[in-house]
């Protein structure tokens, strides 16, 4: 098994956590009260301004053109397409796109987007591939899971489009050069070096589930 691939058992439990955790199981089964996922999708759209610019740190300190390419690609997709899928639900729910702009990030978001970015700013371009890398890894695992766990989801799951969307092979093509680039970078790093690989993937799925918990409880701050 190639490094990267070693990376979601390495993290431990807390992969799984964030599976059975009552905001996706909910939102697998349709019963996820609508106030909760409204309150996630409004921090969501604030969280995803921040991450978006981890992209264009790794656009900048990426050498290789092709990989270059990918990053600046991947900005693009979440400006777009992703934040498109919360402009959807948004306007289901009568947001206007001035308030989700004027909405205040939580603490728990801005602690996992301060992490992201310093990352990003004073790290290697694998160190923001490992930060990053559960974001994309960990939403596609979990939407294929209750794809599986709750079969097709039925047309009236209201976060049918949401599951559907990471699920999609599309999706999951969309970050598959994650694996190939961040093994082509640790082809020679050393153990130590890798180790630290593992600790900042490890901090961000522990952030995931933050942000899960945060919005199933519809937490501000502490
Ligand atoms: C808190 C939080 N974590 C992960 C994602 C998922 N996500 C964000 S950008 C992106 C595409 C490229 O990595 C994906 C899958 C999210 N929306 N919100």
């Amino acid at each position: 098994m190639s490094f990267s691939n070693t990376l979601k058992e390495k993290a431990g439990k807390v992969w799984e956590d964030c599976y059975e955790h009552p905001f996706l199981q909910e939102l697998g089964k349709g019963t996820l009260e609508k106030e909760k996922f409204k309150f996630y999708l409004l921090q969501d759209y604030r969280y995803l301004i921040e991450y978006a610019k981890v992209f264009a740190a790794g656009s900048i300190k990426c050498d290789e053109e092709k990989y270059m390419t990918k990053f600046s690609g991947v900005q693009h997709n979440i400006l777009y397409d992703e934040m498109d899928i919360h402009r959807k639900y948004m306007a289901d729910f009568g947001i206007t796109e001035k308030e989700a702009e004027d909405t205040v990030q939580s603490l728990f978001s801005k602690a996992y987007t301060s992490n992201m970015l310093a990352t990003a700013y004073s790290g290697t371009t694998a160190d923001i591939i490992a930060v990053v890398f559960p974001c994309a890894w960990s939403y596609h695992d979990y939407a294929k899971r209750l794809k599986q766990s709750y079969g097709d989801i039925p047309e009236d799951n209201f976060y049918k489009k949401w599951i559907d969307t990471y699920a999609s092979e599309e999706f999951g093509e969309s970050f598959s050069w994650f694996y190939e680039y961040l093994d082509l970078l640790c082809e020679n790093k050393t153990e130590k070096e890798l180790k630290k690989i593992e600790d900042i993937f490890r901090t961000s799925i522990e952030f995931e589930f933050l942000f899960w918990d945060m919005a199933y409880r519809m937490k501000m701050s502490y």
